[in-house]
């Protein structure tokens, strides 16, 4: 399949950190708007500094990036310009994760937050016919009272979100620290995902299902480690959002030739392919989707299953579901 038949099939994004979407350009921008001193000279300095080791190295340079937010203009301008984007890439649906305690703890105001980012999702609504969502993440590495906290602080919001999950660094920080919080979240009547099995093992998927009771596992490639565990997601058929330039940046695998894409697929999983922090891993969904096949040697025909599941694995209503499965069958 080339680029341009890919970009114009619907198809939707369900991991993607809105705070992953700041790229270079605007971190400059913004951080001279703000009077924010930044390590690089230049944008070429910020390119060259994207050379990850591990997810932890990774997290260092976004928290950094954060830093450059501070109004609600500041994240309407960050979420507009990934919404533009998705309409451009053929992306119909998004579901679009945001990281509350990333800002709180910098002294921004969750309100200031959610103001810039609804009022991109709501005028992409109206002006692009795009549909949007928003998923607030609890940072794993912070302690669950500071995300039992974190809650009480999203309380007014809620009728934003369609979700809440569960990232940041993953080692150390099994998803049973948070069994008390989620329990919270799904008693409001919100949908459960949770990172694991990126960088940590599969009994962190297996925490995230039992503890958590989360409807989808963001990454989770690491569950063909565990058979028995395979066959429960498969049996489930719970959604994975497997991102693949992520797995490479943050070495996961040695090269998407090596990643295990087709694997999953051929277990009967469901996968999804995302680009949880584009700026930062150098594409957005369509790279992903197109560079992934061609190393793995997917078919066209796996290539649209691929973008069937991001619908199926959406918290979309299901009729709506189904309205954009019928799209995408006739394109
Ligand atoms: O890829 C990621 N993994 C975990 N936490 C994150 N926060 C932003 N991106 C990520
Ligand atoms: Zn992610």
């Amino acid at each position: 399949m080339d680029f341009a038949t890919l970009k114009q099939l619907p198809k939707a994004e369900l991991h993607l950190h809105i705070e992953g979407t700041l790229e270079p350009e605007m971190l400059f921008q913004l951080a001279d708007k703000n009077q924010v001193v930044l390590p690089y000279a230049d944008i070429d300095a910020v390119r060259a500094a994207y050379q990850f080791n591990s997810l932890q190295d990774f997290l260092d340079l976004y928290y950094q990036g954060m830093s450059v937010l501070q109004t609600a203009s500041d994240f309407y301008d960050l979420t507009w310009a990934y919404l533009e984007r998705c309409q451009a890439d053929g992306v119909v649906h998004t579901e679009i994760f945001f990281d509350p305690q990333g800002h709180t703890v910098r002294g921004i105001a969750i309100d200031v937050v959610i103001d810039g980012i609804s009022r991109a999702i709501a005028q992409a609504h109206t002006q692009l016919g795009l549909s949007a969502s928003l998923i607030p993440c609890f940072l794993r590495h912070l302690s669950e009272q500071d995300a039992l906290d974190t809650w009480q602080e999203l309380q007014p919001h809620l009728a934003h979100f369609v979700a809440v999950g569960l990232d940041s660094s993953e080692l150390g920080h099994p998803p049973e620290k948070f069994e008390r919080v989620f329990a919270l979240v799904r008693d409001a009547g919100l949908k459960v995902v949770a990172h694991a099995g990126e960088e940590g093992p599969a009994a962190y998927i297996l925490g995230a299902l039992d503890s958590l009771k989360a409807d989808r596992i963001d990454h989770g490639v690491r569950c063909l480690e565990d058979k028995a565990l395979v066959d429960r997601l498969v049996a489930e058929q719970i959604p994975l959002t497997v991102c693949p330039f992520s797995n490479i940046k943050l070495k996961v695998f040695a090269d998407l030739a090596s990643s295990n894409l087709q694997a999953l697929l051929d277990a009967g999983l469901c996968v999804t392919i995302n680009s949880d922090d584009p700026a930062y891993f150098g594409g957005y969904i369509n790279d992903n989707i197109l560079q992934a096949a061609a190393a793995q040697q997917l078919n066209d025909e796996q290539i649209r299953v691929l973008l069937g599941n991001s619908f199926k694995a959406s918290f979309l209503p299901e009729e709506q579901k189904q309205a954009f499965l019928q799209q995408l069958a006739e394109c």
